[in-house]
């Protein structure tokens, strides 16, 4: 039988190249509060961005298109679907916006993946969402020449309602045990949730809406403002390979998750490096004198001298600066290092 065995460690991830992954995204949660401080009307704009492009890419990934204009007007409920594929762009949307503005009050359950799969499917009369697949199903290849070939043999139809009851009680548990990391136990999820892949369709949908509502639910909300959906489709080779990678012996539970755990969190990683990226000289504009000198020994590595701050912030008077460094002196946050003209100061770490 198929397990999910989410309590204990898998030697194959506590490797330095997930370890150091994990503890990347955790050093820009603990800036994000800051991120967060942007000015709000840029935000929002970033946020109204992100949801098209994630509403886009989700589903062009699995082959489901329209213009660029009409994007925009179904996310922004501008317009109304006119064809099946806009019946599904628009069925994202309605999900997209339920975990965006419900995700602390949604427990993951079956029924609660059901009732989001029925909404994926809300414009879609002639599909019934909310309902596991009533025959069992194979992930597919269209190559070059039209020809297909087998990914994945995803699990029975049969076995499916029974492994998604035990998938959501295995990875709530060990979230409570607090033991293994919650982007590990993310990653992991996402990953069995498209071995079981438990619907006729819509699976790929619903296991990335999935990911943006689990980062929330533990506080990492990267996703809401920088697409993640975009940065998958734009590495749809890696996305896949290393799916394939991970999922060899999976019935057997001799499966490696490595492969896809480290691309998944690459991928946040690197979401979040863009987002520090666009918001930060936006939070910097917005920030005093004092605590931009500050902020400075928070981003930048190594020791800085008097006239790297002057030449990084011409605006502020040497005077301004001499200041902010002696109350960071006295306050503890840096140290002094050299003397005379080699003078420069350094983040206290003690
Ligand atoms: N080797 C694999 N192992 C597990 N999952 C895979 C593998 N290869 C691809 N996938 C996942 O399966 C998804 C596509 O599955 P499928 O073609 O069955 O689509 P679907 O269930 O119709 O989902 P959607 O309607 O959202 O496309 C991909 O988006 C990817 O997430």
């Amino acid at each position: 039988m198929k397990k999910f065995n989410y309590r204990e460690v898998d030697q194959e991830l506590m490797v330095p190249e997930v370890m150091n992954l994990v503890s990347t995204i955790h050093g820009y949660k603990g800036k994000q509060e800051l991120f967060m401080k942007a000015k709000p009307d840029i935000l929002k704009s970033m946020l109204e961005v992100a949801k098209v492009q994630s509403t886009g890419a989700s589903n062009r990934i699995e082959g489901i298109f329209t213009t660029d204009k009409r994007l925009v007007e179904l996310v922004s409920e501008k317009a109304e679907p006119l064809n099946r594929d806009e019946e599904e762009i628009a069925g994202y949307r309605e999900v997209l916006n339920t975990i965006h503005e419900n995700y602390e009050h949604i427990i993951l359950k079956p029924n609660v993946i059901l009732q989001l799969h029925r909404d994926l499917y809300s414009f879609l009369p002639t599909v019934d969402g909310g309902k596991y697949k009533n025959q069992d199903n194979i992930i597919e290849e269209v190559d070059g020449k039209g020809i297909r070939h087998i990914r994945f043999k995803p699990l029975s139809a049969f076995e499916t309602p029974e492994a998604i009851e035990r998938l959501c009680t295995e990875y709530q548990e060990a979230i409570r045990e607090a033991k293994i990391d919650p982007l590990i136990l993310i990653s992991k999820f996402v990953f069995d949730f498209l071995g079981i892949h438990p619907f006729n369709d819509g699976n790929g949908r619903m296991s990335r809406l999935l990911t943006l509502l689990l980062l929330y639910q533990k506080g990492y909300f990267v996703g809401k403002y920088i697409s993640l959906e975009m940065l998958i489709e734009n590495s749809k080779e890696s996305y896949y390979r290393t799916l394939q990678q991970s999922s060899e012996g999976w019935y057997e539970n001799q499966n490696n998750y490595f492969p896809f755990v480290k691309y998944y969190l690459g991928i946040i990683a690197k979401a979040y490096k863009e987002f520090s990226h666009r918001v930060e000289t936006v939070v910097v504009d917005k920030m005093g004198k004092a605590e931009r000198v500050k902020e400075l020994f928070d981003r930048r590595i190594g020791k800085i001298s008097k006239s790297d701050i002057a030449n990084i912030y011409p605006d502020i008077s040497v005077t301004t600066i001499e200041k902010a460094l002696s109350d960071l002196l006295k306050e503890g946050y840096i140290k002094k290092v050299g003397s005379g003209r080699a003078t420069a100061y350094v983040k206290n770490e003690d």
